[in-house]
């Protein structure tokens, strides 16, 4: 007998990403090419149209893996029995706007959907928030979603962490294949720190194989920095591509497990290691099996990386005090 249907639930269904992340689940990049799926896509009113068009092309795609589509505005129907759920709905920040209100509208949308969650999803639902803030939206779920275990509740810098092995293959002339164990400590913003002081090329030290310690500290580190920021400005549309495909490598490796020796970096509940500051979700690197993802511990780091750590750390700090002022202020 076949594998029972596993209930994906994508939030902004309708954008950019959500466009591109249902076609890369539907054909089995995310839960593997025997996992049969119904997809529930939701969006907010304004967007239905579109997202039935997206349904409609779903069935016109006659999709083996895919066993049935919802497409609803109501969230909690959106979110009745999900096992997965990745939520990539939010509201962008618009000219004019201050960071604080770009805030408040996340945290409102991030309540409510907790709930929801909370209420309806299957008992251990992995949550991936890909919208930005997505370290601190994450935060907000966790706080409005007490029943879902802290550690099912994850954010995006797997792109990040693909931005850096891609630009560290491009350097060396390698294929992207071989080249592993970067790390983005942090945020998913201009101050995460993107570190491949443990990561290898080919088997070899990454700084051994690159000897180009200032580009590793400055050109390396801002171009992954601003790589979403540069992509908008060559498309005048976010990285769509990318983040759905690595939303995918995300919960594959959550899901299926990683590599032997490989780790890979997700936006995790702190537990104070590294230095990071505790119950922020923060980029670590990690290691998955079982289902379960845990911190890589052990690795050593300079003071230059502890800096950078600090850094991001902050600004990770001052962004939930920023989000429990707006849910106090709700
Ligand atoms: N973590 C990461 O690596 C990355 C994160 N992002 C973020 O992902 C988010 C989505 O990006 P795009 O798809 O390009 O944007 P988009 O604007 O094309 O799509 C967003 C969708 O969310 C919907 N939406 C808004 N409020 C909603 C709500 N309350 N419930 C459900 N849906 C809602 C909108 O109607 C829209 O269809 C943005 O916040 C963006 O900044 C983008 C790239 C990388
Ligand atoms: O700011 C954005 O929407 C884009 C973004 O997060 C990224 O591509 O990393």
């Amino acid at each position: 007998m076949g594998k029972a249907p596993v209930r994906v639930l994508i939030t902004g269904a309708a954008g950019q990403i959500g466009y591109s992340l249902a076609i890369q689940v539907s054909r089995g990049t995310m839960l593997g090419p025997e996992q049969p799926i119904i997809l529930h896509l939701l969006d907010i009113p304004p967007a239905a149209q579109s997202l039935d068009g997206v349904k409609m092309e779903l069935i016109d795609a006659a999709l083996p893996l895919v066993h049935g589509v919802l497409a609803t505005t109501d969230v909690e129907e959106a979110c009745k029995d999900v096992a997965i759920a990745v939520m990539v709905g939010g509201f962008p920040r618009k000219a004019g706007m201050e960071r604080k209100d770009v805030m408040s509208k996340n945290v409102s949308i991030y309540k409510s959907q907790a709930a929801a969650l909370e209420k309806h999803a299957a008992k251990g639902v992995k949550v991936l928030v890909v919208a930005n803030p997505a370290n601190t939206n994450a935060l907000i779920l966790r706080e409005n979603a007490p029943s879902i275990p802290p550690e099912n509740i994850t954010a995006l810098t797997r792109l990040d962490h693909n931005r850096a092995l891609g630009q560290v293959a491009e350097r060396l002339g390698v294929h992207v294949s071989g080249v592993r164990n970067v790390i983005i400590w942090g945020n998913h913003s201009s101050t995460q720190f993107p570190d491949v002081a443990h990561g290898t090329a080919g088997g070899r030290p990454i700084p051994d194989a690159l000897r180009d310690e200032a580009w590793l500290r400055g050109d390396f580190v801002s171009t992954v920095q601003q790589r979403g920021a540069a992509i908008i400005k060559m498309r005048g549309m976010s990285s769509a591509l990318s983040a759905a495909s690595s939303a995918c490598d995300h919960v594959r490796n959550w899901v299926l497990g990683t590599e032997p020796g490989t780790w890979v970096s997700m936006g995790v509940i702190s537990d104070g290691s590294y230095g990071a500051p505790k119950d922020v979700i923060f980029s670590f690197p990690v290691k998955c099996e079982g289902g379960r993802w845990e911190i890589v511990q052990g690795l050593s780091i300079d003071e230059y990386a502890a800096g950078k750590i600090k850094v991001t750390g902050d600004e990770l700090v001052e962004e939930k005090e920023l989000a429990l002022q707006c849910l106090a202020g709700e």
